[in-house]
């Protein structure tokens, strides 16, 4: 039992599709493991079944009221959405992207390094897996997310589809003032921005110009330079040591932070934190790998970027009080790769449970009081 005096907090759960299911549950394990070894916090779920499958079944994915159901929790915990036998622009556009946009999570943040006993694919970070420490800043609202475009004659061989991609000054300064404090807050202090303001003449061109406007508020603090999106895939692979923040468009740190997670070791232990920075609205935490319906059911999917995410959660529910819990469950989590306890992403040959079992009792030693 957690001390009386411990902050409970209220999640909404979606563990939505395929192994989406599997890694919610074990993060949903692992965090009543954290909660009662640590007694600093407790937490009450409500269990939302908005899925595909459900969706098959009813027709939409979530009720007409969800945004203030939402709002009644102070985080949501998310898996993943999406299944063959639904179009993924109708399962993106019926949940996640109705959710970062409603809920003001303007912000995606998606750190990235190398976990102990892990390897990266990039030979030197074989060698001094240190080398590579980012945290990518994704624009979680505009871009070419942002929904607008259409399409007309679409039944046709005339057929015209429009996607427009949104720039707007606000949104750019947002996630740049938010970029820069990360990079400040971070030994290293320093960002790279990444663009393509060579081809896109418009929403990329007044991207760099607010970038440059408020670097003027951080010079001398924060190191900061530009790459273009394309040499910055390069760049990401050859000198991965020559970056710490990495501030990028919404469809950009969508591809950047796959890549970023592959060169990591696997794309199974990234997490990403879609932000509300002002608190007004609930943050989602979720791994940023999609429902892998080829591994789906097989018991196999890596927890580790669910777990990471979960312990992401903790550290913004509790704002600054809750930081070494977090850290904590993410030496949990290191114990268990250095013990060679990995999922077949990870050359290991364990199952998702026994992963999880294996971080619980790491969390029960590392907060067991003598
Ligand atoms: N935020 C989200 O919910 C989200 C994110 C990405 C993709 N999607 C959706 O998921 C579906 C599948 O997309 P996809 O195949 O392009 O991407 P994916 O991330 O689901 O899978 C890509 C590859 O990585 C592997 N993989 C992913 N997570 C893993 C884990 N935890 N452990 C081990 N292996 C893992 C998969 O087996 C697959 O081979 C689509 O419907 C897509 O729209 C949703
Ligand atoms: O944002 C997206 O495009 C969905 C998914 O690929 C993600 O990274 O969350
Ligand atoms: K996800
Ligand atoms: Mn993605």
């Amino acid at each position: 039992m957690a001390s009386s005096s411990a902050p409970n907090y209220h999640i909404a759960s979606i563990p939505g599709d395929g192994i989406g299911v599997d890694i919610t549950q074990a993060a949903k394990t692992v965090l009543a493991t954290l909660s009662s070894a640590s007694q600093a916090f407790t937490l009450t779920y409500t269990d939302l079944d908005w899925s595909s499958f459900a969706y098959l079944k009813r027709g939409y994915y979530m009720p007409e009221d969800w945004a203030t159901q939402l709002r009644k929790h102070d985080a949501i915990y998310f898996g993943a959405v999406g299944w063959p036998s639904v179009p993924d622009h109708i399962s993106l556009w019926q949940m996640i992207l109705p959710i970062r946009q409603q809920m003001n999570q303007y912000v995606n943040v998606r750190p990235t390094r190398i976990l102990a006993g892990t390897k990266s694919p990039v030979a030197a970070c074989q060698k001094d897996p240190k080398l590579l420490d980012w945290v990518i800043v994704r624009e979680n609202s505009e871009g070419e997310y942002a929904g607008q475009g259409g399409t007309t004659h679409g039944h046709t061989k005339d057929a015209i589809a429009t996607e427009l991609a949104i720039f707007t000054y606000v949104g750019i300064e947002r996630i740049m003032r938010f970029a820069f404090e990360v990079a400040k807050s971070r030994p290293r202090k320093k960002l790279t921005m990444v663009t393509k303001s060579n081809a896109q003449r418009h929403g990329m061109v007044l991207w760099d110009k607010v970038f440059y406007e408020v670097a003027e508020e951080y010079k001398g603090v924060v190191e900061f330079d530009k790459m273009l999106v394309d040499a910055m895939t390069v760049r990401m692979v050859e000198k991965p040591e020559s970056m710490d923040t990495i501030v990028a468009t919404n469809l950009h740190a969508d591809i950047l932070s796959d890549l970023a997670a592959a060169l990591a070791g696997s794309i199974g232990i990234a997490p990403s934190s879609n932000l509300d920075p002002t608190r007004k609205n609930p943050s989602m935490f979720e791994p940023i790998h999609g429902s892998a319906p080829d591994i789906a059911g097989k018991g196999i999917a890596n927890p580790v970027g669910a777990f990471w995410s979960a312990a992401e959660m903790v550290r913004w529910l509790g704002n600054g009080k809750l930081d070494e819990i977090a850290e904590g469950l993410m030496q949990a989590i290191a114990n268990v790769t250095v013990a060679g306890v990995k999922t077949r992403d990870l050359s290991g040959e364990k199952s998702t449970t026994e992963v999880t079992e294996a971080v619980c009792q790491e969390i029960e030693k590392l907060f067991s009081k003598p």
